[in-house]
């Protein structure tokens, strides 16, 4: 996040762009498909610090196969040094998909909540975590302002709840320490059962790779699952998120 603040000092103004009309990403995640458990939020990245380097440097195609497997809404980490992203590949997805495409990225200003918009965000990722209560309120007002869906993520439950009471109605609960980069797919099942009534979307995060483990995650109360090691591991991205989504027998 340091690195983040020295880089957003350096970068110049805004420059106007035309922005594309916004799509509903919460509503995309609410709205499930017949007989499907939970939506999934499938992402792409090219290499991540926990991960390594992924087979598949065609973000644009593995976000094709994506939707055309059933993902409910396109994740694309924009972050050049940790994970080998651009805005470029944000602007280059959702141009070739038609469902709704998060920036996930460690912002740390309202202003790249703007900047996401005019790039065709159709929501942001904030972490909770790392940003204070008035930044976190601030970068939410923006995000209402300019139309852009926001999903805030925490890693514990005190978290969360600053995330709630700064308002956030789309919250994600990570299940990777961002410090340690250690992964417990226990941490969502755990926190989400006490945030169930009081978030309008609830999302369990990262190390999710099996369809009993979307089972327990829907238990828990999540209404969406955010995935990308796991099915970049494959050599099918797609095939690996039908068979998650359990084309093969994943119903309520
Ligand atoms: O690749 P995974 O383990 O399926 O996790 C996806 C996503 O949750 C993870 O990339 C993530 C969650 N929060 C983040 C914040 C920054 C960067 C990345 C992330």
């Amino acid at each position: 996040m340091a690195r983040k603040r020295r880089e957003l000092a350096q970068r110049p103004p805004l420059s106007p762009r035309a922005r594309p009309e916004p799509r509903d990403f919460a509503d995309a995640l609410l709205r499930r498909a017949p007989g499907r458990l939970l939506s999934v939020i499938a992402e792409v990245k090219r290499k991540s610090p926990s991960g390594g380097a992924f087979p598949h440097a065609d973000v644009v195609a593995v976000a094709r196969a994506y939707e055309a497997a059933g993902a409910s809404a396109i994740s694309v980490l924009t972050d050049g040094p940790d994970f080998g992203g651009a805005l470029e590949d944000l602007v280059a997805v959702r141009a070739a998909v038609s469902v709704p495409v998060l920036r996930k990225d460690f912002l740390v200003a309202a202003r790249e909540v703007e900047e996401s918009a005019l790039w065709g965000a159709d929501a942001v990722l904030l972490i909770a975590d790392a940003l204070e209560d008035g930044e976190l309120r601030e970068m939410l007002a923006t995000a209402r302002a300019v139309k852009v869906a926001a999903l805030v993520e925490a890693h514990t439950e005190a978290h969360a709840e600053r995330a709630l009471a700064a308002g956030a109605e789309l919250v994600g609960i990570n299940n990777r320490d961002l410090a340690t980069l250690k992964t417990d797919v226990g941490t969502a099942l755990r926190v989400m059962p006490r945030l169930r009534t009081r978030a309008r979307v609830l999302v369990a995060e990262s190390g999710l790779k099996s369809v009993t483990e979307l089972v327990s995650a829907r238990e828990a109360g999540a209404d969406a699952v955010l995935v990308g090691e796991s099915l970049l591991r494959d050599a099918d991205p797609g095939r690996a998120l039908r068979r998650l989504l359990g084309e093969e027998g994943l119903s309520p």
